[in-house]
């Protein structure tokens, strides 16, 4: 006997959990099928641990920025109250917490893998080996996410590796640490872990870190993790993996290098290898491709639209505002298509992922802070954009050089000139995190550079930084004649 709900959401990630609360609101009955915890890669290896590891390190740098309080903190980060605080943001690896929200909310939960089997059915095996077979009335939605990406580094899957599983999560802090990638992750991790007393060395393949970012992004998130500290080598290429005793060794292109533990942060791989796939005609381990409904783009939806995907799953951007977004919007559009009102797939509307494309916000929590959305002056001009590129110190703004000493960070806007709005903004700082929402709202509401000037920040705060942007793009004045 099979079990029949509206809609079925497989995997309880922080997309997963959206989508079935917002069709679950709009009048859906819903099924997640989660086959580890409820909350998903974020909640408990992802976001909120590696910002919980990040933040005393941050808290102390900032401190002993200021004259005054630098004399109050001479001791280092202390690691036990970092993980214990780390262990009560993940509560301690449990999901009881998420487990009763979605009770409360009137969604079911079922424990297992699930895997598609045939068009709108779901097979969930349970941790005992029992199956349960759930079918959807209207819609399966696809919110597995990711794992961490193995590179084809021969004796790399006998060493033992960590991926960001086991460096978000451990008990223990090594004594070295080997970080394999440039990315946000190596970056973030390395922050974090040199912080913590790890002798810490990066292998970057390329001549970057932050590749995908703004080139000055990754320049003084670079000096910054030298000057911690971190031992970072460029254009590596690792040959082979061997473990000797407690060391990890990799045999590259620059020599032997040794650790107590190697982190994999090598990017990600799709989990769509194992969810049934081929049983409705699509291939195993891809990124779902989505339209901006989050239908997926397959023959199956041919006629009735049944299947869609959000978050890490269909690849679109890999971060959890970004598939929460998703989430809410293909919530929507699943009951709409359901209780057949009519779906309005214009730009902007309530069924449609539109920020994909030209309004991602993402804030890497190095030190200095990298927080950026929207386009870089490279992707501006690869779309065919005519941008003009406005550059800011933020040391220069009185609200930063008040917020700490000798402070250094750097700001950049990327203005349409055709239409005379901001295509992309990044800035570089301590605590330039909660600066980049002014630039999100000012790129979505394709508000007119004219218009910004009319937006007043407070004195004497960061987000002054706005109105010196402004000042050194100019404004048209009036001249006597
Ligand atoms: C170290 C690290 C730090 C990060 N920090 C940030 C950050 O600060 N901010 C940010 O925005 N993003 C961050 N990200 C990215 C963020 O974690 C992901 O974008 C986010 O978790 C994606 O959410 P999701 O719901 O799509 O997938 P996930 O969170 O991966 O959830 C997918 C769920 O599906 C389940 N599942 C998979 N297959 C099946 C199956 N067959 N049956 C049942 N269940 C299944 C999984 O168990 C999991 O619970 C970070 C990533 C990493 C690796
Ligand atoms: N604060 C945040 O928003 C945050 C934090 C962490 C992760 N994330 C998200 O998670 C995703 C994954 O992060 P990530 O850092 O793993 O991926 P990434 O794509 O940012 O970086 C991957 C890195 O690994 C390198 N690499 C790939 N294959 C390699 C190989 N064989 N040998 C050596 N290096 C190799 C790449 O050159 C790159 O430097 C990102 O897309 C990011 O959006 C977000």
């Amino acid at each position: 006997m099979s079990k029949i709900y509206d809609l079925i959401v497989l995997g309880a990630g922080p997309a997963g959990e959206n989508v079935a609360d917002v069709a679950h609101q709009s009048g859906l009955s819903c099924a997640v099928v989660e086959r580890h915890l409820v909350g998903g890669e974020c909640s408990y290896y992802a976001c909120v641990p590696s910002k919980a590891l990040l933040r005393a390190g941050a808290a102390l740098r900032a401190a002993q920025r200021v004259d005054g309080a630098k004399q109050a903190v001479t001791a280092g980060v202390d690691v036990v109250g970092v993980l214990r605080r780390r262990d009560y943001m993940t509560s301690g690896g449990t999901d009881g917490g998420q487990v009763d929200w979605l009770k409360g909310a009137g969604i079911d939960l079922f424990r297992g893998i699930g895997r598609l089997q045939g068009k709108k059915r779901v097979e969930v095996q349970a941790l005992d080996g029992s199956t349960t077979v759930l079918e959807a009335r209207h819609a399966v939605c696809v919110s597995t996410g990711t794992t961490t990406s193995t590179p084809p580094i021969p004796g790399l899957a006998d060493v033992g590796y960590w991926t960001n599983r086991e460096a978000t999560s451990t008990e223990k802090i090594p004594d070295s640490l080997l970080i394999l990638g440039g990315g946000v992750v190596a970056c973030e991790m390395a922050t974090a872990y040199v912080s913590f007393g790890c002798k810490v060395t990066m292998l970057v393949r390329g001549k970057k870190v932050l590749e995908r970012m703004e080139d000055f992004a990754g320049e003084m998130v670079l000096k910054s993790l030298l000057e911690l500290g971190v031992d970072v080598r460029f254009g590596v290429e690792t040959t082979r993996a061997e473990r000797q005793g407690e060391k990890v060794v990799l045999h590259t292109t620059l020599g032997s290098l040794s650790a107590q533990e190697l982190l994999l942060a090598t990017g990600r791989a799709p989990a769509t290898v194992d969810i049934g796939l081929p049983s409705i005609g699509l291939p195993s381990g891809k990124y779902l491709q989505v339209d901006d409904t989050l239908l997926v783009s397959a023959a199956t939806n041919e006629g009735d639209a049944w299947l869609y995907s959000v978050g890490d799953a269909n690849g679109r951007a890999l971060l959890t505002h970004m598939g929460k977004y998703q989430g809410r919007a293909a919530g929507g559009v699943i009951a709409a298509r359901a209780l057949g009102v009519e779906v309005s797939t214009a730009a902007w509307g309530q069924f449609v992922a539109t920020a994909d494309h030209a309004a991602v916000p993402q804030v890497v929590f190095t030190d200095p802070e990298v927080a950026a959305v929207g386009l870089t002056v490279e992707e501006a001009r690869k779309r065919g954009h005519r941008v003009r590129v406005v550059d800011y110190p933020l040391g220069s703004v009185s609200g930063a050089y008040l917020l700490s000493d000798g402070y250094t960070g750097q700001a950049r806007m990327v203005v349409d000139e055709e239409r005379q709005v901001l295509l992309g903004a990044t800035l570089v700082g301590q605590d330039v995190a909660e600066l980049i929402h002014a630039a999100t709202v000012a790129i979505v509401g394709e508000v007119k550079l004219e218009r910004l000037w009319h937006v007043v920040p407070s004195f004497p705060t960061v987000s002054e930084v706005w109105l010196r942007l402004l000042e050194a793009y100019g404004r048209p004045g009036v001249k006597a004649t």
